[in-house]
């Protein structure tokens, strides 16, 4: 407000653009919402990582296997390598001339009517084509009777798993520990990765007191704030946590500049509803010159509210009740900051199964309805039991849920044992 010649005078009432008062019939469609979301996704650049480092990250290039894997003929088994013809009477005996160790390949080539020992990764010696397991044969000082022919060579030969300059990992991959393992086992110490993208999270509300702080009347903690930014940790992004927010469009406007000038994405949360103190909304529009979108047929998560700066940073503001930032949060928000570490769009979303409903659920009337839920497996088929209670202001709602029940909008009620789409909730 501002104060002039002792009158307090009003901010001159802001008006939202026609395309912003908006029916439930005009809000937009969450897949018109992601795809918006989704052309907005930042490119935080790429850098180079330790494997250690690596873990968890999103491969920023294309690794070709540098050599053949595996790199020589080895044993796929411990006992004893022969020739093939050697075998044609059992059982039979051979004389051991030798051994070839893992990491101690034999001396000499193997020939006609010999046998040498061999351990399982050691390289197969020249002249030799069969592996007997050991347990096929009964050993002598120095000689083996061999009882039985193996059905398989128990070789595993040079290239048969990847050939030299083959295909191994795909940009956008995550770095999931066997890749780690594949990365190490190509010698590469600090392969490309994306760069975690830079999230600020802004929560906004004079309600708001900080963690260790006793609310005082009509306050709350700022939970939301910590829930979001191990949100964003879960999805491998740096998050960077604003002070509270005044309910002031002075206060949120400051924030807003300050936290797009220096990250790949805003997060707001709270303050894009149509109260009188809800500034977040007018910020963003200003902040992006025009937001894209305001309010979208779901049900919690409807007032979400998003733009792009003009240097391309995206701006989600995220509802302030605790259920409707946290699906607001892994329907965009998770998808986008996948997309912006390379992740493929198609990819990007949260997995979908149809499950079998647990308890009655009820119609969705004009948005489509997301509910908390459990999904576990029964007999091999997928089952959800959605929490008795829905309410977008429970902070305990999904803190006790696996998953997303989805009923679509206009969609009436639905009996137990009605079959349902589910988007799976990774944990942590
Ligand atoms: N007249 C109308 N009122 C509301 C509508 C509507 O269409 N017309 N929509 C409702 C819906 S739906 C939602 S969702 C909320 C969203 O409101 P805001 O995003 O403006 O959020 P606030 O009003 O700031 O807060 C809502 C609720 O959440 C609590 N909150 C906020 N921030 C935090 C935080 N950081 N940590 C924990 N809890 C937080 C806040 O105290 C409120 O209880 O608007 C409805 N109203
Ligand atoms: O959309 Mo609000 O999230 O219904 O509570």
């Amino acid at each position: 407000m501002l104060v002039e010649a002792g009158r307090l005078l009003r901010r001159p009432a802001f008006s939202y653009p026609p395309h912003i008062r908006k029916t439930m019939s005009q809000f937009i469609s969450v897949e018109d919402a992601l795809e918006h979301i989704l052309n907005a996704t930042p490119n935080p650049g790429i850098e180079r990582a330790s494997l250690p480092q690596a873990a968890g990250r999103y491969l920023a290039e294309m690794v070709n296997a540098p050599a053949d894997v595996p790199a020589f003929d080895n044993s796929a088994m411990d006992g004893i390598v022969v020739q093939r013809d050697d075998l044609d009477a059992l059982p039979v005996t051979l004389p051991l001339v030798g051994e070839s160790a893992a990491g101690h390949p034999a001396h000499r080539d193997l020939r006609a009517g010999e046998a040498m020992r061999i351990s399982t990764g050691a390289r197969i010696p020249e002249g030799a084509d069969q592996v007997i397991p050991r347990e096929l044969c009964d050993f002598g000082d120095d000689e083996v009777t061999i009882l039985e022919r193996p059905d398989h060579d128990h070789i595993r030969r040079c290239g048969e798993y990847l050939a030299k300059g083959r295909p191994a990992l795909f940009p956008g991959q995550r770095l999931d520990p066997a890749a780690i393992g594949l990365l190490a086992s190509f010698n590469i110490a600090a392969p490309t990765v994306m760069r975690r993208p830079t999230v600020a999270i802004v929560a906004t509300g004079d309600e708001l007191v900080e963690i260790g702080e006793q609310p005082g009347p009509g306050q709350i903690i700022n939970s939301n704030a910590y829930m979001v930014e191990a949100l964003v940790r879960s999805c491998g992004a740096v998050p960077r946590v604003f002070p509270i927010t005044s309910d002031s469009y002075e206060a949120v406007s400051r924030t807003f500049a300050q936290a797009s000038a220096s990250s790949d994405l805003v997060i707001s949360i709270g303050g894009v509803s149509v109260g009188e103190h809800d500034h977040v909304r007018r910020v963003l529009d200003e902040v992006s010159r025009g937001m894209t979108f305001w309010k979208i047929r779901m049900k919690p998560g409807k007032p979400l509210a998003f733009g792009t700066t003009e240097r391309g940073v995206a701006l989600v503001g995220l509802p302030g009740n605790p259920a409707s930032s946290f699906v607001g949060f892994q329907l965009f928000v998770r998808p986008l900051l996948a997309c912006a570490q390379g992740v493929p769009r198609d990819q990007a979303s949260l997995p979908r199964v149809n499950a079998v409903l647990d308890a009655p659920a009820k119609g969705a009337g004009g948005r489509r309805a997301y509910l908390a839920g459990q999904w576990y497996a029964q007999r091999g088929v997928i089952r959800f039991a959605p929490l008795s209670d829905q309410s977008s202001g429970n902070p305990a709602l999904f803190a006790g849920a696996n998953a997303l029940g989805i009923v679509e909008e206009g969609q009436g009620q639905l009996k137990t044992g009605a079959s349902l789409p589910v988007l799976l909730l990774p944990g942590g």
